[in-house]
């Protein structure tokens, strides 16, 4: 009996043995086996010690299906925030992405690292492989195959491993809010077929809901509806809706559209996608590329009535004959089947995108449109549902100009006598000047400081009066936005509306 027990003893230890030296294992088959028979005595070795082991072993893919795996995503930027610094890690990847001042480490290619979560130690591997060719994939991947292996004790399984991975998503989305450096993506024709669908750079845009000038009661309105957003993922669950959020940015150039859409990444602390339309092909290309987004991120389409012509919806193509029918995809059954051609890109193709079943193959994403011109909009993308605001930016009001005034002087522009602050005042609402011609005027005059506040008033005193032509816009757009919410009625009350299908 004795006997018996030793035998068993001396087997168990052996096996753990063998799973301690399973990476040397590994490689010495791979060096000494032919390639042919490499890949099955591989995977057959690994069964066999993972039968025998103590550990279990759960892989994290970087891919999942044909969208980017968010708890992969996690892992990295958790591992990263402590690698440099962990005794376990013998080799590290440091990359530093273009005018990017943060070195990110990483860890190298099947190299692994410890970690502790409640008392018990688990181990993170990163696994690189090379992908084997896939010719006839419909889509093209990258070349290689990432993914990390995380191994707990089969003991400490249940303990830990559910908590340990909220644990990972919420340092995560931590250290992404917190890290300063966010990223803009953006897409060009040909970049799918090198893997990458989006390109990104570090995002870098100084600008804040503190340094935005427009009306403080719009702005608060914003930010709180941003704020309810990002912690509305109780709401949109209990509610069945789609964890997504739409504002169409609508008003003159240099009024600060773009200036908002980098003011609401940087306060949620999310990436922007800044989706070049004329760059996508069509509707199936458009699709693809919203399932390569990943989730806490804007979705940006800039002047969206001059991008692409969008009010081809109507005469999109009918739909193909009964004998030739085919099952409409996704797309086309959240259209309600209206678009019937993938090959080219069609507004319903747009509208799907935002609103379809596609569009929530992510969660936590707002999408940003901006025009100057909400009247050449379609009115299918006005209808109400369809975007969750629309925000008016308009010319510079006298609380706008106080922000321009405190960002640009400080506390010089905030001391004004109540004679210059009421000359002031009634200068700039009849001046309709954009916050950006007031910024310019500020920037060139800023070094004479006594000056600067009295030749501001002679600038908009002159636009006020109609001495200085400029503006094209200028006639549209009153200040207070009311004379942009009429075109915008306008267009939704339109003919064109009802001739929809
Ligand atoms: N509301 C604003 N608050 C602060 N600065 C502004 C504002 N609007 C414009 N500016 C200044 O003017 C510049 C141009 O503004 P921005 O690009 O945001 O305008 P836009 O509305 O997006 O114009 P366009 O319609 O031409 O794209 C900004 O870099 C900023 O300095
Ligand atoms: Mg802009």
């Amino acid at each position: 009996m004795a006997e018996r027990k030793e035998s068993w003893t001396s087997l168990a230890s052996l096996l753990g043995t063998l799973a301690f030296c399973q990476t040397f294992l590994q490689t010495f088959l791979q060096v000494v086996l032919p390639p042919e028979l490499r890949h099955a005595s591989l995977k057959f070795l690994t069964r066999a010690l993972r039968c025998f082991s103590s550990y279990c072993y759960f892989d994290v893919a970087e891919m999942d299906g044909v969208n980017t795996n968010e708890l992969y995503n996690a892992v990295h930027l958790y591992l990263s925030s402590f690698a440099s610094t962990s005794a376990s890690a013998s080799r590290l990847s440091l990359t530093r992405a273009r005018n990017s001042s943060v070195t990110t480490f990483g860890l190298s290619s099947n190299d692994s690292i410890a970690d502790v979560f409640n008392g018990v130690a688990v181990q993170w591997e990163h696994a690189v492989t090379q992908r084997q060719s896939q010719p006839s994939s419909w889509r093209s991947v990258p070349d290689e195959k990432r993914g990390f292996t995380l191994r707990i004790k089969k003991r400490d399984k249940d303990l830990i491993l559910n908590s340990y991975l909220d644990h990972i998503m919420d340092k995560a989305n931590d250290i992404r809010r917190n890290n300063q450096e966010r990223l803009i993506y953006t897409n060009s024709r040909g970049s799918e077929s090198r893997g990458r669908p989006w390109e990104a750079v570090p995002f870098k845009h100084p600008s804040t809901f503190d340094t935005l000038a427009m009306d403080p009661e719009k702005k608060r309105d914003i930010m709180e509806d941003l704020r309810d957003f990002a912690a509305g993922q109780a709401f949109y669950q209990r509610t069945g809706r789609a964890w997504k959020r739409g504002y169409l940015l609508y008003g003159p150039p240099g009024t600060g559209k773009s200036s908002m859409i980098a003011a609401m990444a940087n306060f949620l602390g999310y990436d922007i996608y800044d989706l070049e339309l004329t760059e996508v092909p069509s509707n199936t290309e458009l699709r693809k590329l919203l399932m390569k987004t990943s989730s806490k991120s804007i979705i940006v389409i800039e002047d969206i009535d001059c991008s692409v012509n969008l009010s081809n919806r109507s005469k999109a193509p009918k739909a193909p004959p009964p004998q030739s029918y085919s099952a409409p995809d996704a797309s086309n059954a959240a259209s309600g089947g209206k678009d019937w051609n993938n090959n080219t890109m069609t507004l319903s193709g747009l509208l799907n995108f935002t609103d379809g079943l596609w569009s929530c193959c992510g969660s936590e994403r707002i999408f940003v449109f901006t025009t100057n011109h909400i009247d050449k909009l379609d009115p299918a993308l006005l209808r109400s549902g369809r975007m969750d605001m629309h925000i008016c930016m308009s010319y510079c009001s006298y609380p706008a100009l106080e922000i321009l005034l405190h960002n640009y002087l400080g506390s010089e522009g905030e001391d004004l006598s109540e004679a210059a602050a009421s000359e002031l005042r009634e200068a700039v609402e009849k001046a309709k000047m954009t916050p950006a011609d007031i910024s310019e005027v500020l920037i060139k005059k800023r070094r004479n400081r006594e000056k600067v506040v009295s030749e501001l008033l002679e600038v908009i005193k002159a636009r006020a009066e109609g001495k200085e032509e400029y503006g094209g816009l200028r006639e549209k757009c009153e200040s207070n936005g009311v004379e942009e919410e009429e075109q915008e009625k306008r267009a939704l009350e339109s003919p064109q509306r009802s001739q929809r299908p």
